[in-house]
C-alpha cells in the first residue's frame, strides 16, 4: 500500500503532474462504502456551496467512469469536453464552477463504460494531467463506491500530500456503517486524512407537523457512535428529503431551489466544516508531492 500512497510513478510524469495541478490550493475527495447513500448528490451540493458566493473557484471532478451522474446532477448532460491549446476544457455550471467527467465522453448517457483497472487508471490520469482548471481554491473529486481502482489512482497520481482530506458519506444503517470502517481503514493506509464522515438520509421530518420519524432506524448508534469509537469527526447529519432528488434529476442545486428547508441548512453547515477544515491546511503549492 506504502508504494501506491508513495506514487511509484516515474519523476517526469509526477512532475508533469504536479505543474498540471500547481493552481490547485485544495482538494477533497469523497468517498462512500456503498453505492446509492448520497455521495454524488453531496459532492454536486458541496461544489455549489463553495461556489455560491461567487469569490471562489471550484472545480468537480467526477472519477465514476462506470456510473458517473455528476453531468446530470449539475445540468450538463449531453455537453461534450473541449479541447484547447493547453488542453481539455472543463465543462461550465458558472463562470467560477467546471465540472470533468467520463459522462462528458460518452455518446449517450445510458453508454455502459465497461473497462478494466489500467484503462480506468489511464482516464483518471489523462483527467488529472491534461484538463486545464486553471486557478482553482477548491478541487472536488467524486469517485466511485468502495475502494478500488479509481481510489488507488488518485490517491497514487495526486499523491496523499496533495489531498487535503476526504469526507465519508454513509446513511445510518449498520450495512453501510461497516464499509464506511473499511474506507476509513483504507485512509489511513494510503495516509489521506479524514476531514469527516457524513451521514446521509438520517431521518425524515415532516413537512407539515415537523415531527422527525427515523426511516433506518441505526441499529448500533449510527455513523455518530462510530464516529466517537473510531476518533473521526461526524460533519453532520442530512435528512431525507424528497426535493434534493427532484432537484438533482432536473440539474438544479437543491441548496438554491429548497435554501430554507432542514436538509439545505444541513448541507450548509458541514460545507462550512469542510471549508473551515481546509481553511487550517496549507495551500497545496507549499505542499510537496
Ligand atoms: N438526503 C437525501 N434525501 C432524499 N434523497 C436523497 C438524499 N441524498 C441523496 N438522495 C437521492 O438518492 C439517490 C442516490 O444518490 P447519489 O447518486 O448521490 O448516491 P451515490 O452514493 O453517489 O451513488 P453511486 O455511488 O452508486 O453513484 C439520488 O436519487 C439522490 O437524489
Ligand atoms: S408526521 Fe404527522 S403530519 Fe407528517 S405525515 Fe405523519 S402524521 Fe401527517
Amino acid at each position: 500500500m506504502a508504494e501506491v500512497a508513495g506514487g511509484g510513478q516515474p519523476e517526469a510524469e509526477a512532475a508533469e503532474l504536479r505543474e498540471r495541478l500547481r493552481g490547485v490550493k485544495h482538494t477533497v475527495v469523497v468517498l462512500s462504502g456503498k453505492g446509492g447513500v448520497g455521495k454524488s448528490t453531496f459532492s454536486a451540493l458541496l461544489a455549489h456551496g463553495l461556489a455560491a458566493d461567487g469569490g471562489r473557484q471550484v472545480a468537480l471532478l467526477d472519477v465514476d467512469i462506470c456510473g458517473p451522474s455528476i453531468p446530470k446532477m449539475m445540468g450538463l448532460e449531453g455537453e461534450q469536453v473541449h479541447q484547447s491549446g493547453s488542453g481539455w476544457s472543463p465543462v461550465y455550471v458558472e463562470e467560477n464552477l467546471g465540472v470533468m467527467s467520463v459522462g462528458f465522453l460518452l455518446s449517450s448517457p445510458d453508454d455502459a463504460v465497461i473497462w478494466r483497472g489500467p484503462k480506468k487508471n489511464g482516464l483518471i490520469k489523462q483527467f488529472l494531467r491534461d484538463v486545464d482548471w486553471g486557478e482553482v481554491d477548491y478541487l472536488i473529486v467524486d469517485t466511485p463506491p468502495g475502494t478500488s481502482d479509481e481510489h488507488l489512482s488518485i490517491v497514487q497520481y495526486l499523491s496523499a500530500s496533495h489531498i487535503d482530506g476526504a469526507v465519508i458519506i454513509t446513511t445510518p444503517q449498520e450495512v453501510s456503517l461497516q464499509d464506511v470502517r473499511k474506507e476509513i481503514n483504507f485512509c489511513h493506509k494510503v495516509k489521506v486524512p479524514i476531514i469527516g464522515v457524513v451521514e446521509n438520509m438520517s431521518g425524515f421530518i415532516c413537512p407539515k407537523c415537523k415531527k422527525e420519524s427515523q426511516i433506518f432506524p441505526p441499529t448500533t448508534g449510527g455513523a455518530e457512535k462510530m464516529c466517537q469509537n473510531l476518533n473521526v469527526s461526524l460533519l453532520g447529519k442530512v435528512p431525507l428529503d424528497p426535493q434534493i432528488g427532484r432537484s438533482c434529476d432536473r440539474g438544479q442545486s437543491f441548496l438554491s431551489e429548497v435554501p430554507d428547508s432542514p436538509a439545505a441548512s444541513s448541507y450548509r453547515n458541514i460545507i462550512q466544516r469542510v471549508q473551515e477544515y481546509c481553511d487550517q491546511h496549507r495551500p497545496q503549492e507549499e505542499k510537496t508531492i
